[in-house]
């Protein structure tokens, strides 16, 4: 039987065109000679599907196969990459400059920004090289066509720069049919080292084993507890198991038929091995991981909540925001803001020691110089203003102002690690810190602290003595602005006037809800049980019902007081075990 040759256009056609396994192994020697290829790897991790539309054929290989694959060849310092091209001395020079410089990347994060920003644009200039090279030896093997006839590689792929841009690793090829030489560089950047990884050969690509098929037309072979759960066009593909060079999701937009590595915000969790989406309001995904405890099953992928759309503005890019779900009813954060010198430190330690179980502070971000008495990690994360301004524009910040001269942020993470303890969190910050937390989904008491005057507050602040006198300058400047902006703006919900410290004291404790007989335990520990390790999920109006396939355990997840959310945590879940269902 006369085999088809895959490789061959056929201008009849122009149905998108398979590539199965088989046609890549009948072809095998002959692709190998022709592409002079040393290694065709029919790896069943890769898969991808060869589209034919007019003369635009499209490779689509999941992403997040060639991110795994882009770190390998990384690592192996481009050896590995020789497979189709045999680079010149210039070129192997400038990859394992390359190869070291990912090294150094990893080392030195400081570094890592600016380092991304200048490898695209080297990815980008390289593009245009290759393109040359691939030019070249277009006309070459357009010229071999004419002396040959059967027996060729008939169909020749070139990158299209065009196609080529942030946050994508799918590349359209432009096909020249007439052409004799089979050819597919890749080229892939990896967003995790910054590296790049360029040029492989065409990996296998075939059809024959996809198992997935999705409604929405298009097929996808998900990886080992893969989840993809389709929104409109987009399919958001979600990793089981989160490999350092992975985000961890990635989006198949069917309107564009590209795959897209989303910029991926908040604390992600860490690797587990199955999981079970559904989609909510259609701006979260909710995820219930198998084999858990309650109190660590649940998580949120928001993709189009009011946080997430703000973030797409930023980024200009897709953006996907986690967020733990907190069981229980998490006391609300409290934030304290006022003058520099009216007593905010002072309250909170007060409150702190008096309540050490029940109140977490949020250490902030800081490029001011520490104090005499002041513990890095405590009191602040001192850092500089080069390395805060990286980590402002990878995300990392719920809220950061300039005050006094320096950069102070509050990170998610230091939100984050007070709730995870179970305790509520105390924030410091200034009135700009404490207008962004308000627009932020951290749903705080806001608490500004007055000075009975001016002039106590000057006394107070000198009296401190850990300011030069120009600082103090500063701040008591900037105490005007502050106090006219904190008692008129409407912004905090309790204004306490610092004169007397302990009747200040009291009336905090009051705000708080801390003056009667309480107990003064954390009040978010509820019973923790385990999670099965197959188990259906179902929405029934505000309750998910999670069904284990083995037994007759019933969870119900209540979400009906959920609250919060990214670039926090998710509170307000309510979970309980139910005999049966009413
Ligand atoms: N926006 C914002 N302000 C902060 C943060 N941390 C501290 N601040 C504010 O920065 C200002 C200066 O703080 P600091 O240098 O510790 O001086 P102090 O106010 O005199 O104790 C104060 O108004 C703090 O509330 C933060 O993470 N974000
Ligand atoms: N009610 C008060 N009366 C007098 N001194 C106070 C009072 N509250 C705080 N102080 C003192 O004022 C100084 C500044 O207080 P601090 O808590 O450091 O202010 P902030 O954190 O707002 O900058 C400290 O030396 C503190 O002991």
């Amino acid at each position: 039987m006369r085999h088809t040759h895959p490789f061959r256009s056929n201008r009849q056609h122009h149905e998108p065109r398979n590539i199965t396994i088989t046609d890549l192994m009948q072809n095998r020697s002959r692709l190998k000679q022709a592409l002079r290829i040393h290694r065709l790897s029919v790896d069943g991790n890769l898969s991808g599907e060869l589209k034919k539309s007019k003369r635009i054929y499209e490779l689509k290989i999941p992403t997040a196969t060639c991110d795994e694959d882009a770190v390998r060849v990384t690592r192996d310092q481009y050896v590995k990459l020789n497979h189709c091209h045999r680079p010149n001395k210039d070129e192997v020079g400038l990859w394992s400059d390359k190869a070291q410089e990912s090294s150094k990347v990893a080392q030195d994060k400081e570094k890592q920004f600016v380092q991304q920003e200048k490898e695209l644009a080297e990815v980008e200039a390289q593009l245009g090289n290759y393109a040359d090279i691939l030019e070249k030896e277009l006309s070459e093997a357009q010229s071999l066509n004419n002396k040959k006839s059967e027996d060729v590689i008939d169909d020749y792929f070139r990158v299209d720069i065009s196609n080529f841009h942030k946050g994508s690793r799918i590349f359209k090829l432009t096909t020249h049919s007439s052409a004799r030489l089979y050819k597919v560089f890749l080229f892939v950047r990896s967003s995790i080292s910054s590296n790049l990884v360029l040029m492989g050969e065409a990996p296998a690509f075939f059809a024959d084993d996809l198992h997935t098929s999705f409604s929405n037309g298009f097929h996808l072979k998900l990886k080992e507890f893969e989840t993809a759960t389709i929104v409109g066009n987009k399919t958001y593909v979600i990793g089981g198991i989160d490999g350092p060079t992975s985000s961890g999701v990635r989006i198949f937009d069917k309107s564009t038929g590209d795959w897209v590595i989303p910029t991926v915000l908040g604390t992600k969790p860490k690797a587990f091995k199955g999981h079970s989406t559904i989609l909510l309001n259609k701006d979260r995904i909710l995820i219930i991981k198998s084999n858990s405890k309650s109190n660590d099953c649940t998580w949120f992928l928001e993709i189009d909540t009011q946080f997430v759309q703000d973030q797409k503005k930023k980024f200009e890019n897709e953006v996907v925001a986690w967020s733990m779900g907190v069981i229980g009813d998490a006391e609300r954060p409290i934030v304290f803001s006022g003058p520099s010198g009216v007593g905010k430190g002072t309250l909170i330690n007060m409150l702190m020691k008096e309540f050490p179980a029940m109140f977490g502070f949020s250490v902030s971000h800081t490029t001011r110089a520490p104090r005499e008495k002041e513990e890095n990690g405590v009191h602040y994360h001192f850092t500089n203003r080069s390395v805060m301004e990286e980590e402002i524009k990878a995300g990392k910040f719920l809220e950061f102002a300039a005050v006094h001269g320096n950069l102070y942020g509050t990170s998610v993470e230091s939100v984050d690690v007070v709730a995870d303890a179970g305790k509520r969190c105390i924030l410091d910050i200034d009135v700009q810190g404490a207008r962004s937390v308000r627009a932020s989904s951290l749903e705080a008491i806001f608490i500004f602290i007055c000075p009975p005057s001016f002039e106590d507050l000057e006394k107070r602040l000198r009296a401190r003595g850990t300011e030069t006198e120009e600082q103090i300058q500063k701040r008591l400047r900037n105490a005007k602005t502050e106090l006219e902006q904190g008692t008129s703006s409407g912004l905090f919900d309790h204004i306490l006037v610092n004169d007397d410290l302990e009747g200040c004291y009291e009336q905090l404790k009051k705000i708080l809800g801390l003056d009667g007989n309480m107990d003064a335990t954390p009040k978010t520990q509820t019973e923790v049980f385990s999670l099965p390790m197959d188990f259906s999920l179902s929405k029934i109006d505000e309750k998910i019902l999670i069904k284990s396939g083995n037994d007759d355990q019933r969870i119900v997840l209540d979400l009906s007081s959920m609250k919060g959310g990214a670039p926090g945590r998710t509170r307000g879940l309510c979970m309980y075990t139910v005999g049966d269902l009413v």
